[in-house]
């Protein structure tokens, strides 16, 4: 906003959950090369170990601290304990941002999934984020500290298909969170934003491609995908042009004005609104002529899994 100081990574102490691999830890590259002091939280202890190896590399002077946190954040638990943990070494003070990237998706069909299986979407979609949110904000506004939360959410906030019936609720929970958020958060000074992106070449990506639906990963063809670095120039470009909402690419931006909620969008909005109108119809009778189109070799899929047999 016009007046306003761009936000400067320098000294500050930037909280990046996922920040093991992909979108996470471009963003904590970029951070440190920066010169913030940066706490990565992941699960998998090697992984952030080799991350921290290679956030050392661009470190730009020895009083950066540079940290990682093992632990699952889809529990409270978990996000209070890293949090706490990654106060520490600065006295107990709260990190200035929270960079929620955390998440991943496991795609299928929803008649294939289980009470689990729609659990974990939640958890690791939406409550991944949700609870670290929760604990910062405590925390943020106990200091008195003006600081600010990240959402990391997806096109897939705005809008949803075939195979991620386990995954689009938490991101669309996460949209309802962060204006929710936005709204409370001008009474202690909080800035909120949060990131849409379309495919991102990561890890991640690789891993939830592997199970994927032909169908799903046929209508992603249309999303020719960014990398992990322009995915996290995207996420700092939120906070650095103090944008709310923020999406990576022009079809995303055509959901998220034609579906952006109460949150303030950007001046363009409006156009693209009339361009939604027309451009909406057309990707849904696209896409919708795609999934009518495998009925018969979808049936077949089922009869090969035994689906007809075990449910009557
Ligand atoms: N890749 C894509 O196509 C897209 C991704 N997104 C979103 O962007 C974000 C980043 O995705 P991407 O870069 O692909 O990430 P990756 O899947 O490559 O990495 C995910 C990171 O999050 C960590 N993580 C995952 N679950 C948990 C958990 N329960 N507790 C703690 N850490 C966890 C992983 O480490 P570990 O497993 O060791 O815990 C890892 O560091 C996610 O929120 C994702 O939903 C949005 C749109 C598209
Ligand atoms: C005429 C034009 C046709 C356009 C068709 C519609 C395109 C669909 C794009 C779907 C993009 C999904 C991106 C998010 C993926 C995501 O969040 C997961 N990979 C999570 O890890």
């Amino acid at each position: 906003m016009f007046g306003q100081k761009k936000w400067v990574p320098k000294g500050q102490h930037c909280y990046v959950t996922g920040g093991s691999q992909g979108t996470g830890l471009s963003l904590a590259i970029i951070l440190v090369k920066q010169g913030a002091h940066v706490s990565i939280v992941a699960r998998d202890q090697n992984k952030l170990k080799k991350a921290v190896e290679e956030l050392e590399k661009v470190r730009q002077n020895s009083d950066q601290i540079i940290k990682w946190y093992s632990h699952s954040l889809s529990t409270y638990e978990g996000a209070s304990a890293a949090l706490q943990e990654a106060c520490q070494p600065f006295g107990g003070k709260v990190p200035n941002v929270i960079f929620n990237c955390a998440g991943s998706s496991r795609p299928t069909y929803f008649v294939e999934e289980t009470p689990e299986t729609m659990k974990n979407g939640m958890d690791n979609a939406y409550w991944v984020q949700a609870y670290t949110a929760l604990v910062a904000s405590k925390m943020m506004v106990g200091q008195k500290s003006k600081g600010k939360i990240v959402f990391v959410a997806s096109t897939l906030a705005y809008f949803s298909m075939v195979g991620y019936a386990s995954y689009a609720p938490g991101k669309f929970a996460l949209r309802g969170l962060a204006e929710s958020l936005r709204s409370e958060f001008q009474l202690y000074g909080i800035g909120v934003h949060i990131y849409y992106p379309c495919t991102i070449f990561t890890p991640g990506y690789a891993e939830e491609m592997k199970t994927k639906p032909a169908i799903t990963a046929k209508i992603e063809e249309s999303d020719s995908g960014i990398t992990p670095e322009t995915a996290a120039q995207g996420i700092l470009d939120c906070v650095q042009k103090g944008k709310f909402q923020h999406a990576s690419d022009w079809i995303t931006n055509f959901f998220r004005s034609a579906t952006r909620g109460s949150g303030p969008g950007d001046i363009f909005d409006p156009l693209r609104n009339i361009g939604a109108w027309i451009i909406i119809p057309i990707v849904r009778a696209y896409t919708d002529r795609q999934v009518r189109g495998v009925r018969v070799e979808h049936e077949e899929y089922l009869r090969s899994k035994g689906f007809y047999e075990s449910n009557k």
